[in-house]
């Protein structure tokens, strides 16, 4: 049963106006545990029309919300940071409630989650214009940055949390207001941050939180001229569909779709450090982050030193719920999920590859599948090419460079790459010849609200957090003065 401090915080009612309100055809829907499949909550299951009410509400709050001064706008955003880290602890009980991970990495997402909006809260009052030198005396060039307005939010179950702020914050500095549809295996985290929202003072209608049927809700986001924007985070195939509804009102869209990062071993690298950094890629969330190690590539020379170590590491993990003290691994999100992730090994094991670890469910519920090492992969099984999203680690052995660069790059996907080596010249060389937004050397996490996070090839479009993750929230205006020499 949920223990919260702040029971304020377990809100079951969609956010519209400042106000928290009930489906108008009295629709709910059923939250449940992961990892025990208990219910945890039933909240407000709202439509189009409630989602029209959201974008009139965003509309209306947004005329006065751009008219503050950044400054204005960081206080409020400050505030709402500050309430996110004083119940950092309840918003983590929500979290593992609702999305299974274990505790302490719910914690570690509240703090990351809480960091865009603190780091937003500043970039806001840099968004510069410019002055441009003219080209006819009598006559002033200006560039003006203006908020782009309303925005939709459309996000995914594995953060619940960051995923919603690394969009809010930079949007709400900016100046522009919002409506968020969380996804539906995970709305409590959004409406507890929306809470936070009001009791920090931003004000009515430039947070709006409906909870739903995703493609009725996004249709009425998507065919709305209100809304000048959409961000998504997902996977590629509803990225494509919501980037093709957004074209009818040519509506800005950023998007961060999945991955399938290659995680690469050089004979030269650091082992034991190799070996640690493919533990927090791979097996952080369970497996179900965009930017997990998808395949792990290995020299041939240091293959069986690392597999050997790697196995030992993996076999050792603690599995369990998320509330569980030391668990280090929680249950994947639904069955279907496990599914997925045993079809991948069962499509390895037909095609010659080897379990050293785990290949199996295990026995705490529906929901959970062992950490797993599966050696001798080959690029012709399921997981060189599909994203598995969970906790799987096939090693393909590799003989060059060349070879292991065609390999890692040879994917639609393009988000996340890692690599260890301690040539320096090898790596300059990888990294510009890997084809992903973010490139991890000798580093097997690197998200932080302060680098630009984002895709290349389907893995999306625009980028999230650092200076540049403002941008996408900002219209360029060219302002030329004439008739100044009268
Ligand atoms: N690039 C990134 O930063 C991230 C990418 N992902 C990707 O998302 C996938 C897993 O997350 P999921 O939530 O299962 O993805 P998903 O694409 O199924 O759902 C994401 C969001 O889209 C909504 N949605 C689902 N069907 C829709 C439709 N027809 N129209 C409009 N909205 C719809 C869902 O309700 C949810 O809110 C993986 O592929 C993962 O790689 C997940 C997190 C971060
Ligand atoms: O949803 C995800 O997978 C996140 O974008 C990964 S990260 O930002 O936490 O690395």
């Amino acid at each position: 049963m949920l223990e919260l401090k702040n029971t304020a915080l377990l809100q079951t009612k969609c956010l519209i106006n400042g106000e928290w309100v009930e489906s108008s055809e009295g629709n709910t829907l059923d939250v449940f545990n992961p990892a025990t499949g208990e219910l945890v909550a039933t909240v407000a299951s709202v439509g189009p029309a409630e989602t029209q009410q959201a974008i009139a509400a965003a509309e209306a709050a947004q005329k006065t919300w751009k008219k503050k001064t950044a400054k204005e706008r960081a206080a409020l955003l400050r505030r709402w940071h500050d309430l996110l880290m004083a119940n950092q602890e309840d918003l983590a009980k929500l979290m593992t409630a609702e999305q299974g991970k274990p505790l302490a990495e719910s914690r570690g997402e509240i703090g990351y989650a809480a960091s865009f909006i603190e780091w937003f809260a500043e970039e806001g009052k840099r968004i510069y214009g410019d002055m441009i030198p003219t080209y006819a005396p009598d006559r002033r060039i200006l560039v003006m940055k203006e908020p782009v307005g309303v925005c939709a939010a459309i996000t995914p179950w594995n953060f619940p949390a960051a995923m919603i702020t690394r969009k809010a914050g930079p949007a709400l500095a900016a100046g522009c207001t919002m409506i968020i549809k969380p996804a539906s295996e995970t709305p409590l985290s959004a409406l507890a941050m929306g809470v936070l929202a009001i009791e920090a003072g931003i004000p009515a209608g430039v947070i709006n939180i409906v909870v739903g049927k995703a493609s009725q809700i996004a249709k009425t986001l998507t065919d709305s001229s209100v809304v000048r924007k959409l961000t998504f985070t997902g996977s590629t195939p509803i990225g494509k569909l919501l980037m093709k509804d957004c074209a009818d009102t040519m509506k800005k869209v950023s998007l961060e779709l999945g991955g399938n990062a290659p995680f690469v071993v050089f004979d030269d690298a650091d082992i034991d450090e190799a070996v640690k950094g493919a533990m927090m890629s791979k097996y952080r969330n369970a497996g179900q982050t965009c930017v997990c190690a998808n395949r792990i590539y290995v020299q041939a020379g240091v293959y069986d030193t690392f597999v050997g170590k790697f196995a030992a590491q993996v076999a050792a993990m603690k599995i369990g719920h998320g509330t569980e003290d030391g668990v280090e691994q929680g249950p994947l999100i639904n069955r279907a999920a496990v599914d997925k992730v045993d079809e991948h090994v069962q499509d390895a094991i037909s095609k010659g590859g080897k379990i050293v670890t785990g290949g199996k469910r295990h026995e705490l519920g529906d929901n959970f599948y062992l950490p797993t090492v599966i050696a001798n992969a080959t690029q012709d099984m399921l997981f060189a090419k599909e994203e598995t999203f969970g906790p799987l680690a096939p090693v393909f052995k590799f003989e060059t460079e060349d070879d292991v660069i065609a390999m890692a790059n040879d994917t639609e996907y393009g988000l996340a790459s890692y690599f260890y080596s301690r040539d320096i010249g090898r790596i300059f060389r990888v990294a510009e010849a890997l084809e992903t937004g973010l490139v991890g050397v000798n580093a097997g996490v690197i998200a932080t609200e302060v680098a630009p996070f984002g895709g290349y090839k389907e893995s999306g479009l625009g980028r999230e957090g650092s200076k540049y993750g403002i941008d996408d929230y900002i219209n360029t205006k060219y302002v030329c003065l004439a008739g100044l020499d009268k």
